[in-house]
C-alpha cells in the first residue's frame, strides 16, 4: 500500500520536474555535503581536561538544562543519539580539551594517542573528525591573549599547542581517510582602548607562520583560521579580525573560517563566500545565529541559513566549503539543539538543492527582475518538505518532530540519571 508520503513524494517529483529540477538528483547532492557537528554542544565547551574549570575566552554558553556529558563515554553516547536523528552524511568536530588521558596532559604536549578512543568511535560510527587546537580556558591565556602574547614564553606555549594538533589532525584525517579540517580560533583582544594595535599582529602572523611551518599531507590535514569582531571582555580589540585573517588565509593560502555571529550586526556571511572564494582555497563555514550580539544560539531554518546553503549549492563550492556548525545552547536538552540545528543546516541545503537556479540565473541576466522575484518567492511553498520526509524516510531517521520522542526517552533513561 502506499503511505501518505509516498504519494507526497510522488507528487512533489512532479511539482518540481515542472519547474525543471529533478529531486533525486538533488537528494543524490545532499549527500554529498557533510555538516560537521561541534562537540561542544553536548557539554557547554567544557570538556575532559579540567571540567570543572571555567569556560573564558569572551565565549559564553548561558543556561542550565540538566544532564549534560560528564566525560568522554556520555558525550560519545549522547552524539550517537543526536546522529541517530539527523539524515546524511556528518562529520564530528573535536577540540583538543576533549582529549582522553588518566594523567593531565599539558596542552603542548598532546598527542594523537589521546584521541584514539574518538577514532575508534569515528569508524565505527562511519564518521571523518575535525579538529581545534584550543586557545581558551587555561592560565596561560588567562590575560586574554596567546598566540600573539608579548611574553616569548607564554607565545611559545600557543604555539606548540597549534603543532602539537595539527599532528593529532593529520592522525585522524590519515586513520579516516579524509582530511580533517583545523580551526585555529584564538581569543586574543583588549577590553579598552588600545594604544599598539600593530604589534600583536605582528606577532599573530609570526606565531602563526611558525605554527603551520610543517608541511602536512593535505589529504590528511587542512589548516583553517577564524577570525572575529569581538569577545566578552575583548570589546575594544580583537588581534584576529576579519582584515587580518582574510589577509592570511588568501597570502598563506589556508582555508578561512567564516563564523555567522562575528561580524557587525546587519553583516551576513552568506554575502561573503563569493568574495572569499575568489581568494582562498576553501572556506570553513561555523554556520551559527547571533541574536543581537555574538550568541551562538540553535541554527534555525531562517533567511541567512538559506542564504548560506543557496550560495554552496548556487555556486557548486561542494569541494570548497566545509559546513561546520557552531552553537552552545545550554538552556534546553543539548541533544535537542544539536538535532534541531543540524536537521535546519541540512534542510536549507536541500531547499537550495531544489531551487530552479539556472531559470533564475537566466532572468538576472536578461535584466527580468519581476520574474526573478516571483519564481523565488513562488518555489519557497513548493513541497520541499516531502522531499525531505522522504530523505529521512530512505536514512532510516524519524521524518518530523517524532525525533523528540527519542531524545525524552533518552532523556529519561539517562540523561536524569546524572548529577
Ligand atoms: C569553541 C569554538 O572554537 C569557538 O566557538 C570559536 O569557533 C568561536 O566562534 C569563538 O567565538
Ligand atoms: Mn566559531
Amino acid at each position: 500500500m502506499t503511505t501518505s508520503l509516498e504519494k507526497a513524494w510522488e507528487l512533489a517529483k512532479q511539482r518540481f520536474a515542472a519547474v525543471g529540477v529533478d529531486v533525486e538528483a538533488a537528494l543524490q547532492q545532499l549527500d554529498r555535503l557533510p555538516v560537521s557537528m561541534h562537540c561542544w554542544q553536548g557539554d557547554d565547551v567544557a570538556g575532559f581536561e579540567n571540567p570543572e574549570g571555567t569556560l573564558s575566552g569572551g565565549i559564553q554558553a548561558t543556561g542550565n538544562y540538566p544532564g549534560k556529558a560528564r566525560n568522554a563515554h556520555e558525550l560519545r553516547s549522547d552524539l550517537e543519539r543526536a546522529l541517530s536523528l539527523i539524515p546524511g552524511p556528518k562529520r564530528l568536530n573535536l577540540h583538543a580539551i576533549y582529549l582522553e588521558s588518566d594523567q593531565p596532559v599539558a596542552r603542548d604536549k598532546i598527542k594523537p594517542e589521546h584521541f584514539k578512543n574518538w577514532v575508534e568511535w569515528a569508524k565505527a560510527n562511519k564518521l571523518g573528525l575535525d579538529f581545534n587546537p584550543s586557545c581558551f580556558s587555561h592560565p596561560l591565556s588567562a590575560d586574554g591573549f596567546t598566540l600573539s602574547h608579548a611574553n616569548d614564553e607564554i607565545r611559545q606555549f600557543w604555539i606548540d599547542h597549534v603543532k602539537a594538533s595539527r599532528k593529532v589532525s593529520a592522525y585522524f584525517g590519515e586513520q579516516l581517510g579524509t582530511p580533517s579540517v583545523m580551526n585555529i580560533w584564538i581569543p586574543d583582544g583588549m577590553k579598552d582602548i588600545t594604544v599598539d594595535r600593530l604589534a600583536p599582529r605582528q606577532r599573530l602572523v609570526a606565531a602563526l607562520d611558525e605554527a603551520m611551518s610543517e608541511k602536512l599531507n593535505p589529504q590528511h590535514h587542512i589548516d583553517a583560521v577564524e577570525s572575529k569582531l569581538f569577545g566578552i571582555g575583548a570589546e575594544s580589540y580583537t588581534v584576529g579580525s576579519n582584515e587580518f585573517y582574510f589577509g592570511y588565509a588568501t597570502s598563506r593560502q589556508t582555508a578561512l573560517c567564516l563564523d555567522a555571529g562575528h561580524f557587525h550586526p546587519t553583516e551576513v556571511i552568506s554575502d561573503k563566500i563569493s568574495s572569499a572564494m575568489l581568494y582562498v582555497p576553501r572556506l570553513l563555514l561555523h554556520v551559527s545565529r547571533p541574536v543581537r550580539w555574538d550568541s551562538d544560539h540553535v541554527v534555525l531554518l531562517d533567511d541567512e541559513t538559506q542564504a548560506i546553503a543557496s550560495e554552496i549549492i548556487r555556486h557548486d563550492l561542494f569541494d570548497r566549503v566545509h559546513i561546520g556548525l557552531d552553537f552552545f545552547d545550554a538552556s534546553i536538552n543539548r541533544i535537542a539543539a544539536w538535532v534541531i540545528g543540524t536537521r535546519n543546516m541540512k534542510k536549507a541545503l536541500l531547499r537550495a538543492l531544489l531551487e530552479p537556479t539556472e531559470t533564475l540565473r537566466q532572468m538576472e541576466l536578461e535584466g527580468d527582475y519581476t520574474a526573478r522575484l516571483a519564481l523565488l518567492e513562488e518555489q519557497k511553498s513548493l513541497p520541499w518538505a516531502a522531499v525531505w520526509e522522504m530523505y529521512c524516510q530512505r536514512n532510516d531517521t524519524p521524518v518530523d518532530a517524532q525525533w523528540l520522542d527519542a531524545v525524552r526517552h533518552y532523556e529519561k533513561d539517562v540523561l536524569s540519571q546524572r548529577s
